[in-house]
């Protein structure tokens, strides 16, 4: 995989001069390349991915794959994996995920499909990261899934026989929807048929994402309409694919659209369309749109022009099923000329930090009001913004978010710059690129 640039501690983000008018591309989406390995490694054969992530969080899930027997082989984004049909090698086993969410859920649930003990850690946060809801559908199945330390997060061990039973299963995933797009992927090597009954809220797009991708794979997903009710048969196979393509990331690009949006300028994203199987191209299309931007499909990718200073409206969502972005919309809502309210975010506490209070926190340290709720919060406009310096929790999207605002006000430094590692490491050499 290609070296990390390597960043100082400290970064101070120059204001723009003028507005800018490019087309910046983005790396391949984390969501589709961490699925499409998992569904890669399950189908008997060679696939290549193309445009592939090359990231922390993919790297993290191709070396556990190795490490479960699966031949996986990057020249740059180019993906050459050797599936095995469902057979992983024999525990014990240690993976290690560092803060990889998809990694640690997915894995988890491929590991269930294995013969002995396999043990799943990460870094120091990911082990106050939820998993128990993951680990009960799990446990229901037959296999003995448990917190190593019986607080629910990693280290997670897997006791698995070579026999994920199937049948019927309940899982609540409020928590994180990845535990569902987890056991969906593997349930087709199940003994028998499963049926997944959803308790509680499910953020549907990544689920739907899950569904989509399965489908292009040669798996089918079912779902009832009100997606509280999954359905997949057993021995459905994945097929190998010969050029998979993963699109351009539409959280990656939220940060080059919100941009557009601050300076009044335009940024297209090669490659990336208004029906991306990523929901987060939401973002665009819904929020910026409705926040005064002018959105577009174009031959070159997905295009965001600005409004003129000060028509910047702000917003109140729901932001739940494209949270990734509440982040992106709480760095230019400052910049608005009206309240925003985010809220049904709650679960993104428990994320790579607290997000709520991190943006919270922040941004009042730059002299912006915002009042914090249990599950978002509420932005004001700022007449000045001070300059500061940010903590970014080693989360990448506070620090690509809170970037945005450097574009604008002088004096905006990023501590820890080098944590976009994990799902977009040239993200600066690409801001820069607003600069030209
Ligand atoms: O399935 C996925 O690819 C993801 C699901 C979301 O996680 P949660 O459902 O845990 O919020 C999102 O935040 C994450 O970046 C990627
Ligand atoms: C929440 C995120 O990632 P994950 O859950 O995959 O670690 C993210 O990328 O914002």
């Amino acid at each position: 995989m290609t070296e990390t640039p390597v960043y100082p501690e400290k970064l101070t983000i120059e204001p723009l001069v003028r507005s800018p008018d490019t087309t910046i591309t983005v790396p391949g989406s984390k969501s589709i390349t961490n699925r499409a390995l998992i569904m890669a490694a399950l189908a008997e054969g060679r696939s290549v991915l193309l445009n592939a992530l090359e990231s922390e969080d993919t790297e993290v899930m191709v070396e556990s794959l190795r490490r479960l027997g699966v031949g996986v082989h990057a020249e740059g984004n180019r993906f050459v994996v050797e599936g095995t049909g469902g057979q992983i090698a024999p525990g014990p086993k240690e993976l290690f995920v560092a803060n990889s969410g998809t990694s640690m859920r997915f894995l988890t649930a491929l590991c269930a499909l294995g013969v002995g003990r396999y043990r799943l850690d990460g870094v120091e946060r990911m082990r106050q990261r939820p998993q128990g809801d993951l680990l009960a559908a799990l446990q229901q199945m037959g296999i003995n899934a448990y917190s190593e330390r019986g607080n629910d997060s990693p280290p997670l061990i897997v006791e698995a026989n070579g026999v994920l039973a199937g049948g019927r299963v309940k899982m609540n995933a409020e928590a994180s929807s990845q535990f569902l797009t987890a056991l969906l992927m593997v349930a087709p090597y199940a003994l028998k048929d499963i049926t997944v009954d959803v308790t509680g809220a499910l953020r549907p797009f990544y689920v739907e994402l899950t569904c989509r991708m399965a489908a292009q794979w040669g798996v089918t997903i079912d779902a009832e309409p009100d997606k509280q009710r999954f359905y997949v048969r057993h021995g459905q196979r994945y097929k190998p694919q010969q050029a998979y393509y993963v699109e351009p990331d539409a959280s990656g690009a939220s940060y080059f659209f919100a941009a557009a949006a601050l300076t009044g300028g335009q940024v297209c994203v090669a490659g990336l369309k208004s029906d991306a199987l990523q929901g987060d191209v939401r973002f665009a299309t819904e929020v910026l749109a409705a926040m005064g931007c002018a959105v577009e499909e174009r031959a070159e990718g997905l295009c965001v022009q600005g409004p003129p200073p000060g028509l910047l409206r702000g917003v109140v969502r729901d932001m739940s099923a494209i949270s990734d972005t509440a982040l992106t919309l709480a760095a230019i809502a400052p910049f608005a000329n009206s309240p925003t309210t985010v809220s049904n975010i709650a679960h993104s506490r428990y994320q790579e930090c607290d997000r709520i209070h991190a943006v919270c926190t922040e941004l009042s340290k730059l002299g912006v009001r915002v009042d914090e709720h249990f599950d978002g919060y509420t932005i004001w406009p700022a007449e000045k913004i001070l300059p500061g310096e940010i903590e970014t929790y080693r989360d990448h999207r506070v620090a690509m978010s809170f970037a945005l605002i450097g574009l604008r006000v002088p004096g905006i430094v990023i501590r820890d710059p080098a944590c976009v590692a994990k799902t977009f490491p040239n993200y600066w050499q690409c801001l820069e690129q607003l600069y030209t």
